[in-house]
């Protein structure tokens, strides 16, 4: 029997932060038929309201160096002002949304990212995704809205890059269903040329990632999402597309679709 359809789309900080652009991507999003889950990260407004606090953000290879104070600003950021104002934006829109970080229903538990020399403070690596809960949500005709906050079921909460949840969610539920998965970000897709809207690359594979990379062509927080993809797809991930937000309503838009 062939597995049930699920899709998966995760939005980035430049999307969020433009409440136009966000309102109007969650009008297209609450259309969508089907099963479907949405990802939201929000490191713009964790940076702003940081600094309003006096606190150095400090990133690294895309990563936030998540110390004790900054695990406090994005736990409220994150799990509180961007995910219930989308649930409530969704629910406007009579989109049957439910928030939740990694910690409700164990959907997501992670471990203390430990990388040789550098102290990521509280900031999480996922070890495992339940996918019961979600399943029986999904099954109930509710739409999960997953922030970035996981935990590691010894009470510590987590700061884990979106990217990575969105790509670990759409891994988790891969056994169970065929799952497509959409990063949507301000631009139209993985560019040639960082600075030109139109140089889309429209397919990636493992390889050319490995050529685009050593080209410095991609940089910043496209490695991270690129090396999720990847991931995604050896996990048993259908189908995987980085586009705009136009993409949502027009697949034909521009945009990069990634292949092993
Ligand atoms: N070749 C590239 N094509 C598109 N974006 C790139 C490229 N290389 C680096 N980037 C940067 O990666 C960023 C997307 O990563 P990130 O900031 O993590 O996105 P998100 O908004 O999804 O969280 C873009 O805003 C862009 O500045
Ligand atoms: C550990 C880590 O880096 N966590 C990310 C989580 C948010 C995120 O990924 O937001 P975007 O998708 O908007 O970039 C951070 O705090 O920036």
């Amino acid at each position: 029997m062939s597995k049930p359809k699920l899709h998966i789309i995760k939005i980035g900080g430049n999307v969020i932060d433009h409440e136009e652009n966000l309102s109007s991507f969650l009008v297209d999003f609450s259309k969508l038929e089907g099963l479907n889950i949405l990802v939201h990260g929000g490191g713009k407004k964790a940076t702003e309201i940081a600094k309003k606090l006096q606190l150095e953000p400090k990133m690294i290879g895309g990563r936030r160096i998540t110390d004790a104070d900054n695990l406090e600003v994005v736990t409220m950021v994150y799990a509180g002002l961007l995910n219930k104002n989308i649930v409530a934006n969704l629910q406007k829109n009579n989109c049957n949304a439910i928030g939740l970080s990694g910690a409700d229903g164990n959907a997501i538990k992670a471990n203390k990212r430990i990388v040789k020399e550098i102290d990521y403070g509280f900031a999480g690596d996922v070890d495992e995704v339940d996918t019961n809960t979600i399943s029986v949500l999904l099954e109930n005709n509710l739409i999960p809205v997953f922030c970035a906050i996981t935990h590691n079921k010894e009470g510590q909460l987590l700061n884990t890059n979106a990217d990575t949840i969105a790509s670990e969610l759409a891994s988790g539920l891969a056994k169970k269903y065929e799952v497509s998965l959409t990063y949507i970000f301000e631009k139209k897709g993985v560019l040639e040329s960082i600075d030109d809207e139109d140089s889309v690359i429209e397919s990636i594979d493992s390889e050319m990632y490995e050529t685009l990379k050593n080209n410095n062509i991609i940089a910043a927080g496209m490695l991270p999402k690129l090396e999720n993809c990847f991931y995604a797809l050896s996990r048993g991930v259908a189908e995987i597309h980085i586009a705009n937000s136009d993409f949502i309503t027009n697949k034909n838009t521009q945009h990069t679709t990634l292949s092993l």
